[in-house]
């Protein structure tokens, strides 16, 4: 029986804006009333342009931010969304990979303790247990042994990418959001790093909440799609529905705007992946 992982209702952010000397105080409505779910082990694509509030909606997932009003449940527990404060057991259920993993990286910080860092602050594990995991994990994302001593800026923007990956599963998190995950990467590197993400899923039944703006890398990676306007949620469906016969004007536009090489090249990596 499939089992939900991830499930919100009617989730509403609202902004509120002081006002300055020459402008007055308003409010952003960000994301008005949008529901959707997420079975384990099945990829959700949330894509829209910029402003859309793609990026408020996976800060509320993550319980980084709280929304103004909604439920949210996770793992089929009910999430307290108006608090900032949530229990540590909560919060290590989600996590969260962004765009630039350089940002959240410390300089300062060899490889093997960026990964072990999770578990030092989350749980009770001694040293030698932490080091053996930490290890697995960066096996696991394709880096090498001789990584594990290594800082930050020694490595690519792609290995970067694997590093965060790693880190964010270090606690085996129910969820993973990953917001904007390939788009600062090369193309060739970006088909890597989707299928490593696609790799993981499949070993660890792993549940994903995938924000982007690229509908090529949306049609390699989604089991489900919804596409946002303006914080709502213009269209929501599963990925061969919503690509095949778009309702809404907007998604029908956004498909027009596709490059077609984009398309080409998604289709080149779904053919290279079922041949391998
Ligand atoms: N902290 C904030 N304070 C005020 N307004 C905000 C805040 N965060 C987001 N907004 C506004 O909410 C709306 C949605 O923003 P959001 O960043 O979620 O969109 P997005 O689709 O993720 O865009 P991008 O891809 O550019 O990040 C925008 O109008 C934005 O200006």
């Amino acid at each position: 029986m499939s089992q939900l992982v991830l499930e919100a209702r009617n989730i509403v952010r609202d902004y509120h804006l002081s006002g300055g000397l020459f402008n007055k105080a308003r409010t952003v409505h960000a994301v008005k009333g949008v529901s959707f779910s997420v079975e384990k082990g099945k990829t959700l694509a949330i894509v829209g342009e910029s402003g859309c509030g793609k990026s408020t909606l996976a800060r509320i997932i993550t319980l980084i931010d709280p929304a103004t009003s909604g439920e949210l449940l996770i793992d089929g527990n009910k999430v307290d969304i108006g608090k900032e404060t949530l229990t540590t057991e909560m919060r290590r259920k989600v996590q969260i990979v962004f765009q630039n993993p350089y940002g959240s990286l410390n300089p300062r910080q060899k490889i093997g303790d960026v990964l072990g860092e999770p578990l030092l602050i989350n749980t009770g594990v001694p040293a030698s247990e932490r080091r053996d995991r930490a290890m697995k994990m960066l096996l696991k994302v394709g880096l090498e042994e001789k990584h594990f001593n290594r800082y930050p800026h020694m490595f690519s923007g792609g290995q970067r990418q694997r590093i965060a990956i790693a880190r964010a599963l270090m606690l085996n998190p129910s969820l993973l959001v990953l917001d904007e995950p390939v788009s600062a990467l090369d193309l060739s590197v970006q088909a890597q790093v989707l299928n490593l993400l696609a790799d993981l899923q499949d070993e660890f039944q792993l549940t994903y909440v995938f924000i982007s703006h690229d509908l090529s890398v949306v049609r390699y990676i989604a089991d489900d799609v919804m596409v946002m306007y303006y914080g709502e949620a213009v269209e929501y469906g599963s990925r061969d529905e919503v690509f095949s016969n778009p309702q809404h004007s907007y998604t029908k536009t956004l498909f027009a705007a596709t490059p077609r090489a984009d398309v080409e090249s998604i289709k080149a990596r779904l053919a290279k992946k079922k041949a391998a």
